[in-house]
């Protein structure tokens, strides 16, 4: 078991990692001092909201007093957008959800990025509990960064809108398909080159390719929150330091989007690291062992590495909306070595396509 803490300006918040938390999810809301009088509306997708830790979430939510109901949405990142958000409102309305009340997001990146946004604008904003249930969510719950894609780029509505706690049920990654498994490790690793060489190495020489025991996952899961909770306490409104979060995301979010989400945030982010890496080194910023030890962890966790082939201008368009530009060129988040990343806000359009076409010809 783990507790963190994260340190935010609108509320600190804690970050519970652990085995069955879910099953006393009343007794935790409790320890929260969330009276029981408060209404609960459990937000989940159509494939968790089936699984029994949800059903023992619910039963635990019964057994403690507290009303409730459950929202299902179905399960992807389709469901993260305004539509699917306009059908959650009415249904908050009636069942008589007030400023007081709590939304629970139950479920990976997307329920906790639609139902935070739920939360952050539902009568100007009400309390929600981050309760992951993927390896990836180890990222998407803390900070937070709740929002919506829009047709023209990812997450391009939402706000920074801290969780009351983060509830993060350990026993839940046992039943992650395979695919999700190594979908979540792409930001494990992400967070290794960011923050923490040792996690990165020990990746490197041990690939963690399917649920570990809880012996072997806590330290790692902790040490991947550890760097994501410094980077946020630095800078939580990404002013600056915190783009360093998005290392990657630059052509991994368009490289994302131009699959139609069939490709996991994961694997696409996976992509953008390798190629970001390769613009690294095209800037002189990254030596190419450095890079090549990269693409070498990523794929070693069963990660795609190889770009897939698109027309350039439509994954340009993508990267143009992405919101850590200025109003000239484009800004990247940029590994130096393992453990460092920086920000360069100089990088123009034809640089990205020259890495982008010599990585289509090594494919
Ligand atoms: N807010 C942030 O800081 C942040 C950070 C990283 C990613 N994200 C966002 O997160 C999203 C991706 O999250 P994700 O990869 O968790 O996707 P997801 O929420 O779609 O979950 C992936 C799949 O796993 C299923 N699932 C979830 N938990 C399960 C479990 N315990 N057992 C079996 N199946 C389970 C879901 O139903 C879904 O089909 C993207 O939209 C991305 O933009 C946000
Ligand atoms: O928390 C952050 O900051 C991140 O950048 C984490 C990313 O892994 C995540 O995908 C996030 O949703 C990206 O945010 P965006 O601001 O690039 O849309
Ligand atoms: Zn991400």
């Amino acid at each position: 078991m783990s507790i963190l803490e994260v340190k935010s300006k609108s509320g600190s918040y804690r970050v519970v990692a652990e085995g069955n938390v879910l099953a006393t999810l009343g007794e935790q809301l409790q320890r929260l001092h969330i009276s029981e009088r408060t209404n609960v509306t459990v937000i989940t997708d159509d494939t968790v909201g089936a699984l029994p830790f949800a059903k023992d979430a619910l039963r635990s939510l019964a057994a403690t007093g507290y009303r409730h109901q459950v929202l299902e949405v179905p399960a992807g990142d389709h469901s993260k957008s305004l539509a699917t958000a306009s059908t959650l409102y009415p249904k908050l309305l009636s069942f008589g959800m007030r400023r007081s009340d709590l939304i629970v997001a139950l479920g990976g990146g997307v329920i906790g990025d639609l139902a935070g946004f739920v939360a952050a604008t539902y009568l100007r904003g009400i309390s929600f509990v981050q309760a992951p249930t993927t390896l990836l969510a180890h990222d998407s719950s803390i900070g937070g960064k709740v929002g919506v894609n829009l047709p023209e780029g990812k997450n391009l509505v939402g706000a920074f809108y801290p969780p009351r706690a983060v509830l993060y049920d350990l026993s839940a990654l046992a039943t992650l398909p395979a695919r999700q498994w190594t979908n979540g490790m792409a930001e494990v690793i992400k967070h290794g080159i960011i923050g923490d060489a040792r996690l990165f190495e020990g990746l490197e020489e041990r690939p963690l390719v399917a649920c570990p025991d809880a012996d072997v996952l806590e330290p790692i899961l902790t040490a991947a929150m550890k760097v994501k909770i410094d980077v946020v306490e630095s800078d939580e409104k990404e002013a600056n330091r915190r783009q360093v979060l998005n290392v990657g995301h630059t052509l991994g979010h368009a490289i994302e989007q131009r699959s139609h989400y069939g490709l996991g945030h994961g694997e696409a982010i996976s992509i953008g690291l390798v190629l970001e890496a390769k613009l690294a080194v095209a800037r002189g910023l990254l030596d190419e062992a450095t890079a090549t030890r990269i693409e070498r962890v990523l794929a070693g966790h069963g990660l795609p590495t190889k770009t897939p082939r698109d027309d350039w201008d439509e994954v340009a368009a993508f990267i143009d909306v992405d919101k850590k530009h200025g109003r000239a060129l484009w800004t990247f988040a940029l590994p130096t070595a393992i453990g460092d990343v920086v920000i360069v806000d100089d990088v123009s359009p034809d640089e990205v396509k020259a890495v982008y076409d010599r990585s289509l010809e090594e494919a």
